[in-house]
């Protein structure tokens, strides 16, 4: 930047700063005024600072011009000039409307840079400059134009020039920008007011003191609610903001503090009906106040989204929510006031719980059939009497055949189980040892009745044994085996085929095999095996005793002289391959032998021992054993080593 001082002062400097469009003759203006020339040929590109010596005001002052270059974004060159001149002078060629467009939006972004930075008082005078009228032929923006932009801006003037035409033209455009600096700085002297001070953002804790003090004045007593008692700006507001502002306190013109905004603010909300509480925050004892019908506090309270207030609503008057149905169990049936008193919303059902509910209410509902009223309701019904009477003889009918079954199955099982069978197989078909049997006692075991044994089936014959006999076996005829009553048919008619089957093959007998299996089992265990029964085929009348006598002598070996065969047991099952058997004929044969105890297993369980393989494993633990006693472990000495 290059300075030319033409006149020395002591006084301060005065900055005057030339802007504009590019060719407008900004360099040829500034020329024209300082050395009343026209060049016709400026430099460019280069800012050029002159200084000039002149009297503002009766006081000698050195005025410092500054010829500014172009730039395109003229925002970012006004921050050099925004704050550091005392007036801007912005040309542009009345030949060219782009530079005068140029040059108002250079003014309208230099003023409203002023007025952000500074009040209005102290705004530098704009001088809009419209050049080259010389060239009137060439003319694209009137002066109408100009003159109008300068109107449109505050502290802005228009001039047209010719900085080729003649030097009084250029030198009354700067004479015009030093008058108009003179008159500001005139008027800032002149003015009685000090220099206002920059109002200062309020913090947030400024502004709560602030609303807290107004409310303080507002809540005090004695103090008027109106607006009267408010600040003058406030009541001046308020008293329009009815009629102009609609309620908003900063449209009425921006120049009032945010203190009074806020205040009037709030007041304003007292003044339109919303009465503002006398604490802070509701408290609750305020809601529980109980309401009246008319002073409903979900139609009264205004509506609030907050969660606790929400509760605190709910919790007024002990209003509870619950769901629909519990709403309904809530209400008695019978009484119609509290079911009115029940009302739905939506899902929920608020029901108010203002009487004391007693909880036999719930006992007492239609359809509780624990209550008294279900019994009548049921009483009262013919068709619910008469399906009642069904169920009742259909439960007696069930606990009469479950005692039937009782007495035959689990009975005669349980007076079974407390007794010590014997049963005796005679050749000749010995007959009864004990009457005073039923004869409708052939499926429930006797004291004491001879009984019949098949492959696998057995009877009692209370009234002796029948004479049907061929060959000595006893033929069952169509009469069935009670053998066991889950048989289904199939089974039955396999048994009966079995059985027929029997017949040619009396020594099919079970207890003869059983015993023959625990001969061939005892005979293997004992050096001295006594002599096989001789019992027939055609002697297979079996008769089977069991006697209670038998119980108490708690023998276990039986007759054996007439060459019976004795079956002892204390088992509890009444079965064909039961208990504990003794060979009577042979006393050395004391020792028992297990029998099988399930009717199920086959005749070859029954009779045949089964004989388990050895697992590997215990096969190879044996082997070990056997080795450790063959070659027992050597003992070795360590000697001890020194390292
Ligand atoms: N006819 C006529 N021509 C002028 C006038 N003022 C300046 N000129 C001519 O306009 C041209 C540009 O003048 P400059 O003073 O260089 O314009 P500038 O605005 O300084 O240009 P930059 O320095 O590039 O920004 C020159 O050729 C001048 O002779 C005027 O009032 N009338």
């Amino acid at each position: 930047m290059r300075r030319y001082s033409v006149n020395n002062s002591t006084a301060p400097p005065v900055r005057l700063v030339v802007l504009g469009d590019q060719n407008v003759g900004k360099s040829a203006l500034v020329v024209r005024f300082l050395t009343k020339r026209f060049i016709g040929e400026y430099a460019t590109g280069t800012e050029i600072t002159y200084q000039h010596d002149l009297t503002l005001a009766g006081t000698p002052v050195t005025a410092e011009i500054c010829d500014a270059t172009y730039c395109k974004n003229h925002q970012t060159s006004l921050k050099k000039y925004v704050g550091k001149c005392d007036a801007y002078l912005i040309v542009y060629s009345v030949c060219s409307r782009d530079s005068f467009e140029y040059a108002c939006s250079l003014a309208h972004d230099i003023r409203l840079s002023h007025v952000k930075s500074s009040n209005q008082n102290g705004l530098p005078p704009i001088l809009l400059v419209g050049n080259k009228c010389d060239l009137d032929h060439y003319r694209e923006v009137k002066r109408s134009e100009g003159e109008r932009i300068a109107n449109t801006l505050s502290s802005c003037y228009f001039v047209e020039t010719s900085a080729a035409e003649s030097f009084q033209r250029a030198e009354e455009a700067f004479h015009l920008a030093f008058r108009l600096i003179s008159l500001r700085y005139q008027t800032l002297l002149n003015s009685s007011t000090p220099t206002p001070k920059r109002n200062r953002k309020k913090s947030f804790s400024q502004v709560a003191h602030m609303i807290r003090d107004h409310y303080k004045k507002q809540t005090s007593p004695g103090s008027e609610k109106s607006s009267e008692g408010f600040s003058p700006i406030f009541r001046s507001w308020s008293m329009s903001s009815d009629r102009n502002n609609n309620g908003n306190p900063f449209q009425e013109g921006g120049k009032r503090s945010r203190r009074s905004a806020v205040s009037a603010l709030k007041t304003n909300q007292s003044l339109h009906g919303f009465q503002r509480p006398q604490s802070k925050c509701m408290s609750l004892e305020t809601l529980n106040e109980k309401p009246d019908a008319e002073n409903d506090p979900a139609s009264t309270m205004p509506r609030c989204s907050s969660p606790a207030r929400k509760t605190s609503l709910y919790q007024h008057n002990k209003y509870h929510t619950i769901d629909s149905a519990m709403a309904t169990r809530f209400c008695n049936p019978n009484d119609d006031s509290a079911r009115s008193r029940a009302s739905s919303d939506g899902n929920k059902m608020s029901v108010s719980t203002d009487e004391n509910f007693d909880l036999s209410d719930f006992s007492t509902a239609e359809d509780d059939p624990f209550s008294s009223n279900f019994e009548s309701s049921l009483s009262s019904n013919p068709s619910l009497c008469e399906s009642r009477s069904r169920v009742e003889e259909a439960e007696m009918n069930f606990q009469s055949s479950s005692a039937a079954d009782d007495n035959k199955n689990p009975q005669r099982k349980t007076s079974l189980n407390k007794k010590c069978l014997k049963i005796s197989i005679h050749s000749d078909g010995e007959a009864i040892e004990d009457g005073g049997i039923s004869p409708d006692a052939a499926n429930i075991p006797p004291k004491s009745a001879p009984l019949l044994a098949s492959s696998n089936k057995f009877r009692f014959f209370p009234n002796g044994i029948p004479e049907n006999q061929e060959n000595g076996w006893v033929r069952f005829g169509s009469t069935r085996a009670p053998v066991s009553p889950l048989l289904d048919g199939r089974r039955r008619n396999k048994n009966k085929l079995k059985a027929e089957e029997s017949k040619k093959s009396p020594p099919g007998n079970l207890l003869m095999q059983f015993f023959k299996g625990n001969l061939a089992s005892t005979s293997n265990s004992r050096q001295t095996p006594g002599p096989t029964p001789a019992i027939s085929e055609t002697s297979i009348a079996s008769t089977c005793t069991i006697g209670e006598s038998i119980r108490s002598s708690n023998a276990s070996l039986a007759d054996s002289d007439d060459g019976r065969i004795s079956f002892h047991t204390s088992n509890s099952s009444l079965s064909p391959s039961m208990g504990n058997g003794h060979w009577s004929n042979d006393p050395s044969w004391s020792s028992t032998s297990s029998a099988p105890t399930s009717p199920s297993l086959k005749k070859s369980s029954v009779i045949r021992e089964k004989t388990r393989r050895p697992s590997f494993r215990a096969t190879v633990h044996d082997f070990i054993r056997k080795r450790k006693k063959s070659h027992p472990p050597e003992c070795y000495r360590i000697q001890d080593r020194v390292y």
